[in-house]
Order: C-alpha cells, then sequence, then structure tokens
C-alpha cells in the first residue's frame, strides 16, 4: 500500500460507533478523532465500558450488523465505513490484523495449528497449496519462538503464552500494516505478559508494523507504547507522546487515572480510585461528561468542551482554553 501521504496509516475523524439496541442507541464511540503513523504504536487507555474495544473492533467492522458508523475512518487509502462485508473480509487479516485477549476462545481450540494458517492464508490467496502455507507458517513461528512441528498440534495443547505466540504469528502472516492487539496480555501472568509485549515490540520492528495496542493497563502501554490516547465515555479526552502523558498528564481524568496505578510501596499501600461512575452511554449529559466527577469543574463545564492543542497533544477540556 502506497502510504506516502505522511505515512498516515489510519485516521479517524469525528468518528462515531453507536451500537443499536431497544432502548435507543448507545453512544460507545462518539466523536473521536486519531492518526496513526507507519510503525507507530498508539495505547488506548480507559476505564471499562469506555469503548475502547468497540473502537478497535469497529476498525475492522466485527460489530453487530445494526450498528451505525458516522465521520470518517480511512486505513491507507482505504475509505473503511461505505464498505460492504465482502470488501471487509480483504480488509481483515491482510491490511489489519487482529490479536484478541483470550486465544483459547479466538483460536478454534479443534483445529489443528497448521490448518489455522492455511485458512487464515487461503483466504487471501486462494491458490496456496497446503505445504506452502505450511512453508510460510513456520518461518513466522520460529519468530515467534514456536518449534515448527508443533503446527501439527491443537491450540489446546498449548500453554497460555504460546496460545498467544500462535495468535500473534497468525496476526502477522500475511504482513498486515496494521494490528490491533485488544487486551493481549490479560489472561497471562506478569512474567509471560512482559516476554509476550516484548515479542510483539520485537515483531512489530522488524516488519514495520503499526499497533494499535487496546489495554486497561496502564503498566502495558509504559512497555510498549510510542503515543497514548485515553478515552473517557466514548471519547478522547488526552492524547500525546507516552512520557508527556506519563510525566505532564493535562486532563483531569488522565491525573486521576494514572493515581489510580496500585502503589507497591508498602509505606503507602493504598489503593486509590475515581470515585463516581462515568455517564450511560445510552443517554449522555450535553456538558462535559467527567463534570461529574472531577474535582477542578467550573462553570463552563457546563458546556461540552472541544477539542484544545497543547504541548505538542491534544486535551478535550475547559482548563487549557
Ligand atoms: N453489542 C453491544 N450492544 C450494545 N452495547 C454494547 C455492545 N457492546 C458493548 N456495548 C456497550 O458499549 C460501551 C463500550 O464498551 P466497550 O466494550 O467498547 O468498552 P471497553 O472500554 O473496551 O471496556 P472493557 O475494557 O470492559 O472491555 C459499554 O457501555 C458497553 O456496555
Amino acid at each position: 500500500m502506497d502510504y506516502s501521504q505522511d505515512k498516515i496509516v489510519l485516521k479517524a475523524e469525528s468518528l462515531k460507533i453507536h451500537y443499536h439496541t431497544q432502548k435507543g442507541y448507545v453512544r460507545a464511540v462518539d466523536g473521536i478523532d486519531l492518526v496513526l503513523k507507519k510503525g507507530e504504536t498508539i495505547g488506548i487507555v480507559g476505564e471499562s465500558g469506555c469503548g475502547k474495544s468497540t473502537f478497535g473492533q469497529g476498525i475492522l467492522k466485527l460489530l453487530p450488523a445494526k450498528t451505525k458508523y458516522e465521520g470518517k475512518l480511512s486505513v491507507g487509502k482505504i475509505d473503511i465505513i461505505p464498505l460492504n462485508e465482502k470488501e471487509m473480509k480483504k480488509v481483515r487479516g491482510k491490511v489489519v490484523g487482529m490479536i484478541f485477549q483470550d486465544p483459547m476462545t479466538s483460536l478454534n481450540p479443534i483445529i489443528k495449528v497448521e490448518k489455522l494458517f492455511y485458512e487464515t492464508l487461503r483466504e487471501h490467496e486462494p491458490g496456496i497449496s497446503f505445504d506452502a502455507a505450511r512453508e510460510r507458517a513456520a518461518r513466522i513461528l520460529e519468530k515467534v519462538g514456536i518449534e515448527p512441528e508443533r503446527m501439527r498440534e491443537y491450540p489446546f495443547q498449548f500453554s497460555g503464552g504460546m496460545r498467544q505466540r500462535v495468535m500473534i504469528a497468525l496476526a502477522l502472516v500475511l504482513n498486515p500494516d496494521i494490528v490491533i492487539a485488544d487486551e493481549p496480555t490479560t489472561s497471562l501472568d506478569v512474567i509471560v505478559q512482559a516476554q509476550i509485549l516484548e515479542l510483539l515490540d520485537e515483531l512489530r520492528r522488524s516488519y514495520d508494523t503499526s499497533v494499535i495496542l487496546i489495554t486497561h493497563d496502564l503498566g502495558v502501554v509504559a512497555q510498549m507504547a510510542d503515543k497514548i490516547a485515553v478515552m473517557y465515555a466514548g471519547q478522547m479526552v488526552e492524547q500525546n507522546v507516552k512520557n508527556k502523558i506519563y510525566y505532564e498528564p493535562k486532563h483531569p481524568y488522565t491525573k486521576l487515572l494514572l493515581k489510580s496505578i496500585p502503589n507497591t510501596n508498602p509505606e503507602d499501600l493504598q489503593l486509590n480510585f475515581i470515585p463516581g461512575s462515568p455517564p450511560s452511554l445510552l443517554n449522555v449529559p450535553e456538558r462535559c461528561r467527567f463534570a461529574s466527577r472531577c474535582p477542578f469543574r467550573m462553570d463552563i463545564c457546563e458546556k461540552e468542551p472541544p477539542v484544545f492543542g497543547i504541548d505538542g497533544g491534544q486535551v478535550k477540556c475547559w482548563l487549557y482554553r
């Protein structure tokens, strides 16, 4: 694909993704702007239910049929929103790969690993032979640290960390431009988690792939992301390079989110949490969505803040008008 235009691989402009329900539309993604460049990793963070997974799965249109998309979403030069299911199949895997949280449910446990690769490759290269697919699988499995002979086994015969390695290999076998990793290490223990993130980062560098890393765990993004986008109630409230977010957070929500990381210092074993809860996405207020929980709330917060550019990043907060 030609990325001559600033090497931008993904661009979301005023993107909205609303679920259709009997009670009305759930505004899970509600007007987000985001730019991802070639080879870059962006971490999408925020509390449970803020719309992170909807954004990730929405890029591949893996959401229920009646889901409403508005705004613009482009992957390279492909305009995603107007595409139908048949056209999306050409994007999935080949242009954008996906790594899910739990490989046990997303990898069919009763299909041998070699066949999983064959089926994935055949989707985009219909004429490929089983032997050629095995050859390709062997090469990528070696890269993720799995002996190629093991491709004769079934996913249930692998440990959790090994299954996640198989999933990474499957996501990369077609050499996509972007990989979306949605909570890729949540089900793993801390040591295996660190190994998997290191592997993902190494492969990202060698293939020059861009990564969208979705997680509620700020430790995970600290290890791997270049940029961080903080989501709250369906919107991006702050975006910047990693160090700016960690050391000079601007949005009150980002500040509180960083404070809520469990502290391992025995002298300060107090679990911080953010009082209150986000608004229902079925019925969102016109004002700033964080206002009811915000320690810096002002009168003007009754109006929805625009996004302000500051310190190389973007902040959706009236404090920076
Ligand atoms: N199929 C669906 N129909 C209606 N609402 C949905 C559907 N899937 C998710 N939602 C709602 O959309 C909102 C965003 O959910 P989403 O799973 O994207 O958030 P998240 O930040 O990824 O959370 P988590 O970290 O818990 O996975 C939530 O309010 C959720 O209840």
